[in-house]
């Protein structure tokens, strides 16, 4: 049974406020990019990696590949994220049973993560990593005033990789292209096809390289795991 991962690296970053996609700023000295990539091309049951990256940066991740002599599956993105991962799973292979669908700019998914999360799929067909809340949410409203306050003890913060039995993605993306509905992670998508998505607790070092403060906080995470594996 194979397992395949669609890494999507075809945003735009601009809320990182870089000229070019935040996938190539540097991290530890390389682009965000090598250490997702690296961590699935190198992870044992991983048998597929499929990178997604728009039209600009297509050339220049095709010389990256070789450069850093990776052999993997490269597909178009399109204008939001939804497009980008319906197109990864457009170029797996056909006898890839579960995909993780990550983000690349998430590098710090860990190798023991990745693998329990192959575990869990197996049994339960849709399952993301997440963490509770810290803070107290609130909702608000369009004048800026406060709506309502959720119960805190419900509340997660939803990560990638998340993963699913290739079938059940690939239904839960035609059907929410067909309603022409747009979802912000690959669960909601099958959420609305009324299938259950089961949580594994996540880490709060998986972090979305999104805005510049995560930039120097993912500095230091790298330096304290490079500390510890000394
Ligand atoms: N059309 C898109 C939009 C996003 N992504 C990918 O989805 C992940 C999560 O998106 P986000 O952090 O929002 O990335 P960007 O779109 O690059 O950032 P921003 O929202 O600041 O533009 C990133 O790895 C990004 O490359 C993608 O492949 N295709
Ligand atoms: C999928 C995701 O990383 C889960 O937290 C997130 O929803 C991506 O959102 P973005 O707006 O594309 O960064």
């Amino acid at each position: 049974m194979n397992t395949g991962v669609v890494i999507v690296a075809a945003g735009s970053g601009k809320r990182m406020g870089a000229e070019r996609n935040k996938v190539w700023l540097p991290l530890g000295g390389e682009p965000i990019l090598a250490h997702t990539v690296r961590l699935f091309a190198n992870h044992p049951e991983i048998g597929e990696v499929v990178l997604v990256v728009s039209e600009r940066d297509h050339a220049d991740v095709l010389a990256w590949l070789r450069r850093e002599k990776l052999k993997l599956t490269v597909a178009l993105g399109g204008a939001e994220r939804q497009d980008s991962v319906r197109s990864g799973l457009a170029a797996l292979s056909p006898d890839c049973s579960y995909v993780l669908v990550h983000d690349a700019a998430r590098p710090f998914v860990t190798r023991e993560q990745i693998s329990e999360l192959i575990r869990r799929v197996q049994r339960e067909q849709a399952t993301i990593m997440a963490v509770p809340v810290k803070d107290t949410i609130k909702v608000i409203g369009a004048n800026g005033t406060v709506q309502s306050t959720p119960a805190r003890e419900s509340l997660w913060a939803v990560q990638t990789p998340q993963a699913f039995r290739v079938s059940l993605l690939r239904e839960a993306h035609q059907a929410a292209l067909g309603a022409g509905k747009t979802g912000t992670d690959d669960a909601m998508l099958v959420e609305w096809l009324g299938h259950p998505v089961t949580v594994m607790m996540g880490s709060y070092e998986n972090i979305k390289i999104t805005t510049p403060d995560d930039l120097w906080l993912g500095e230091e995470i790298l330096r304290r795991r490079k500390g510890e594996q000394r």
